[in-house]
């Protein structure tokens, strides 16, 4: 299996770093960035999963966030994957459309050709990158670990937490898609990936999720008031109305006159971050 650390950048007393790694899940190599905070020299700190939105890699957050300030000092380290799988011979959308294919993973294993060789991103994130952290990165504790993302990674990181509460502590999301059944976006990814049955597609649906049962899972929701994706693909009324029905507690905030860019996330990325360290560092 070959794994190469491709940069390192000190940054906030700590080490930012970006590795290269082959993915039998995905079949492809993958790139992946941790941040790794001063504190994780001495003793392993716990792990924050981040999970981007459409178009991006995992250097979007690493550059645009500014999170790295605050994992210094809640000391945790920030694991950001990229967000499809990569490579000239994984497929993309026919008409290099931005919201299938790379950059578009939606973090869903496809069961659909010519997607199921390589679109696995959900056992990706949720079982072959924390075995190659275990294996590779003794800083880091991969039993303490929480989740959260940004639009389809918000989406990824809501489902992943709902599905496997007992391997995060918590879950957060920035303008999360909550329902991909119910909009564009999560349709044409769905219909692609998993294929015709729609009842397949409710195993990746935040609400339906909820709606089915899911375990309580400590939740942070902020949407910005000026996203332009609000009304036709993010639709967080629909999480409030399922949280409200199946009593699940949820802490959902609009944030007046913030957009869907990096601009809103790195101007309530310390209240997330401090959000999970409450949890992470619970016995
Ligand atoms: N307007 C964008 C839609 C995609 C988009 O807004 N992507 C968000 C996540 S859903 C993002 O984080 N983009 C990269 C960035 O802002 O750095 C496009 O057409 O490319």
């Amino acid at each position: 299996m070959t794994f190469e650390l491709v940069s390192e950048n000190k940054s906030f007393g700590g080490r930012q770093q970006r590795f290269k790694h082959f993915a039998k899940t995905l079949n492809c190599e993958m790139h992946f960035s941790i941040y790794l905070p001063p504190a994780a020299e001495t003793k392993p700190v716990p792990v924050l999963y981040w999970l981007s939105g459409l178009t991006c890699t995992d250097e979007n957050f690493v550059t645009k966030a500014g999170a790295q300030a605050y994992a210094a000092k809640y000391n945790i380290a920030i694991v950001a994957p990229d967000t499809s799988p990569r490579g000239s011979d994984v497929p993309d959308d026919p008409e290099g459309a931005y919201d299938l294919g790379l950059g578009a993973g939606f973090y869903v294993d496809a069961t659909e050709p010519p997607w199921d060789k390589h679109y696995r991103m959900y056992d990706y994130i949720v079982d072959e990158l924390p075995e190659w952290l275990d294996q590779h990165i003794p800083h880091i504790l991969t039993d303490r670990a929480s989740i959260f993302g940004h639009s389809m990674g918000g989406h990824g990181a809501l489902t992943i937490a709902l599905k496997h509460p007992q391997d995060y502590r918590s879950v957060s999301a920035f303008a999360p898609i909550v329902s991909p059944i119910r909009c564009p976006w999560g349709q044409k990814a769905l219909k692609h990936y998993i294929g015709n049955d729609q009842q397949a597609w409710r195993e990746y649906d935040t609400c339906a999720l909820i709606e089915a049962g899911a375990v309580q899972v400590p939740m942070l929701i902020d949407q910005g008031t000026s996203d332009s994706f609000l009304d036709t693909e993010l639709k967080t009324a629909l999480l409030e109305e399922a949280c409200k029905k199946a009593d699940y507690e949820s802490r959902i905030r609009y944030q007046e006159g913030y957009d869907h860019s990096y601009f809103f996330i790195s101007s309530f990325i310390e209240e997330h971050i401090g959000f999970h360290h409450k949890y992470l560092l619970e016995e």
